[in-house]
């Protein structure tokens, strides 16, 4: 399969700050790609200038093999999205907005799909003044998928929503991939995107510091640890670190597990001179870990 969105080298600067640097990636069709960094890193000017919202000095974008620019955006015909906040017009239904936003060729039968499976029922016939934040939420999700696009674009989705309808967010997002719809992803929720996405890009100060899938980018940064209570464990982590072994900062004994064979040569190197091992668990690295270590690691470079 090919790729529905191409991003390169996008610059990008308000005023005299640059706040994109030679941005450069694709998005797969039919893939979840997430987009995580800290505040400020340029994630929701990466989707606005995508969207033809915001202008951008050099650099290309394309959906579909199309060039996107804010006055060329022929092409968006075909993207859904959800950029900060849903702007409802607060004497219009839940289901008004949706009849508005629908391009008249879909079914009937995808946008009650899509209220069911956001759990919108209740409160769709409702005028959206008396939303709350996760009903507008809800709302602004459903609007972004109901001319059934081939990229969805969302910024935060999951953003004042309780753990049922994040959910249920989630459900329909990797039903609607599975269907051939793309969707790039920003959310601060890490754990929530680390079930949701296939494919991560990390941008920090404007740059993507990091393109991978979310699989190799759990196993390569490493962070699965081993956790060791031992007899002394002052002497254990001196023992293991002039084995060479890594070791996690603090002062318990936490070993990162890069190879096969981490567990056995440590419980060697510790049983060998000495020490008892009274108890031992194995840790699973997180996409958080993953993604501080590789910050971390951004700042040290630069
Ligand atoms: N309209 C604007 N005028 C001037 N500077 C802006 C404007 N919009 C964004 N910026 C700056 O661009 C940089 C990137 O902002 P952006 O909103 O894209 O970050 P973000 O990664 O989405 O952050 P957050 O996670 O906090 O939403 C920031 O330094 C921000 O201050």
């Amino acid at each position: 399969m090919g790729d529905i969105l191409t991003v390169h080298n996008l610059n990008k600067s308000f005023g005299s700050k640059h706040v994109l640097h030679d941005v450069d990636f694709t998005v797969g069709e039919g893939r979840i790609v997430g987009l995580i960094g800290p505040n400020g890193a340029g994630k929701s000017t990466i989707m606005k200038t995508i969207l033809g919202l915001i202008n951008y000095e050099s650099g290309e974008i394309q959906v579909a093999g199309q060039t996107v620019t804010p006055s060329s955006h022929e092409a968006l015909a075909n993207v859904g999205a959800l950029i900060e906040y849903p702007g409802l017009y607060p004497y219009l239904t839940g289901w008004d907005h949706l009849d508005l936003f629908a391009n008249g060729d879909h079914q009937l039968i995808h946008i009650q799909r899509i209220i069911s499976k956001l759990n919108m029922d209740d409160f769709i016939k409702r005028l959206a003044r008396g939303y709350s934040v996760g009903m507008k939420q809800k709302l602004g999700v459903a609007m972004a998928l109901v001319n059934e696009p081939s990229l969805v674009i969302l910024d935060e989705p999951m953003n004042g929503l309780d753990p049922q309808s994040i959910k249920d967010l989630r459900d329909l997002i990797i039903e609607e991939s599975q269907k051939g719809t793309s969707f790039l992803i920003s959310s601060h929720i890490l754990s929530e995107l680390e079930k949701l996405a296939q494919d991560v890009l990390i941008i920090d100060k404007g740059k993507i510091v990091s393109a991978t899938t979310m699989h190799q980018l759990l196993v390569s940064q490493g962070r699965n640890t081993i956790f060791l209570q031992t007899s002394d464990d002052p002497k254990a982590r001196d023992l293991l670190k002039a084995a060479s072994f890594e070791l996690d900062d603090g002062p318990q004994v936490r070993i990162i597990d890069r190879a096969d064979d981490t567990l056995a040569s440590a419980l060697k190197t510790l049983i060998n001179a000495g020490l008892d091992v009274n108890d031992m668990q194995r840790e699973e690295g997180s996409l958080e870990s993953s993604l501080l270590d590789l910050l971390a690691k951004d700042r040290v470079a630069d």
